[in-house]
């Protein structure tokens, strides 16, 4: 059983990384994912030009069946993870980046153009948290007119992180804008925006930052992942990959992303639960899987998702 999956020309001995966000803001923590089995490759935090510190605690809440964030996009600065990228990464790593306007996107891609660094980046058009600023990639022509500026002077890898979408004119319209840039891929879903939990104890929400609306992650994402895996990858380009994230418990879920048309597959809130030993678990249940089924590689059943 093969598990062997290819990050833009690296090949990776597992197709399984962490979702942006998740165990990979400092140092430490991007060494551990370094020091991970069966994680083939990792993602930072996304990073914006100035360090934040992300919005007031309690943001991140553990639910039954999933996970509520408000983090605010916290992160140590675009300096600080580009000399990492640059300096001390020892696995493949994709370098997440983002913004608070397109100004400070361009900036900050117009500088990382100038830079020595030559790997895959990933431009993050989705997070749900901060206060008074919309998800970007739920605007089809604010989308459209950042792509193209960026893709005016930006020559290196370059992929884009999405929101989920809920509606098959929406899935349309993203990925005919995409489909026009050469973007090495997406990565669908960040978490589904603006979701709200209530304690009933308490009578009160569970995160601090906008009145307790997050972003929700975890197994109950699974089913809004899994189709916006399926609906990206039937309309994107070929050239453009997909990474799939979102609602990953169990090798059986690893296998749907992948039959959904997934190239790699994230994790995120299950790592939070469980720790980074869940990339092992994962990679021993989807070996499992596959041999039961008698698939050798992943190519052998990666976008085959049968229809009735
Ligand atoms: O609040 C966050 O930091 C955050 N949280 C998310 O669930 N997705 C994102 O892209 C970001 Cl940037």
């Amino acid at each position: 059983i093969d598990l062997s999956a290819d990050l833009f020309g690296q090949t990776l001995t597992s197709p399984l990384l962490n979702a942006s966000g998740v165990h990979c803001q400092t140092k430490e923590e991007l060494n551990d994912l370094a020091n991970t089995s069966n994680l083939g490759a990792m993602v930072t935090k996304s990073a914006t030009l100035q360090a934040r510190e992300g919005n007031p605690n309690p943001r991140y809440y553990d639910l039954e069946n999933g996970s509520i964030n408000s983090m605010g996009l916290p992160n140590l600065g675009y300096d600080f993870y580009l000399d990492y990228v640059l300096q001390e990464q020892t696995k493949p790593t994709i370098l997440s980046v983002a913004a608070l306007s397109a100004a400070d996107a361009i900036t900050l891609l117009k500088d990382l153009q100038a830079s020595d660094y030559q790997g895959p980046t990933e431009l993050n058009l989705s997070c749900p948290n901060i206060v008074g600023e919309p998800q970007l990639a739920y605007d089809f022509e604010a989308t459209d007119r950042v792509l193209n500026e960026v893709f005016s002077f930006y020559t290196k890898p370059l992929g884009v992180k999405l929101p989920p979408y809920f509606d098959l004119v929406h899935f349309d319209k993203i990925a005919a804008v995409l489909n026009k840039y050469p973007l090495t891929h997406v990565n669908t879903i960040n978490s589904i925006g603006n979701g709200l939990w209530v304690d009933i104890d308490q009578e009160q929400v569970v995160t601090k930052a906008k009145g307790g609306f997050g972003g929700l992650g975890g197994t109950m994402v699974l089913p809004t992942a899994l189709a916006n895996v399926r609906a990206l990858r039937q309309r994107l380009n070929d050239s453009i990959k997909v990474l799939g994230t979102g609602g990953v418990t169990s090798g059986e879920d690893v296998f749907a992303h992948i039959l959904c048309g997934a190239d790699l597959v994230s994790v995120g809130t299950q790592v939070m639960k469980e720790g980074l030993g869940v990339y092992d678990r994962l990679a021993e249940e989807l070996k499992a899987i596959m041999a039961e089924k008698g698939y050798q590689t992943l190519a052998d059943f990666r976008g085959k998702l049968k229809e009735l």
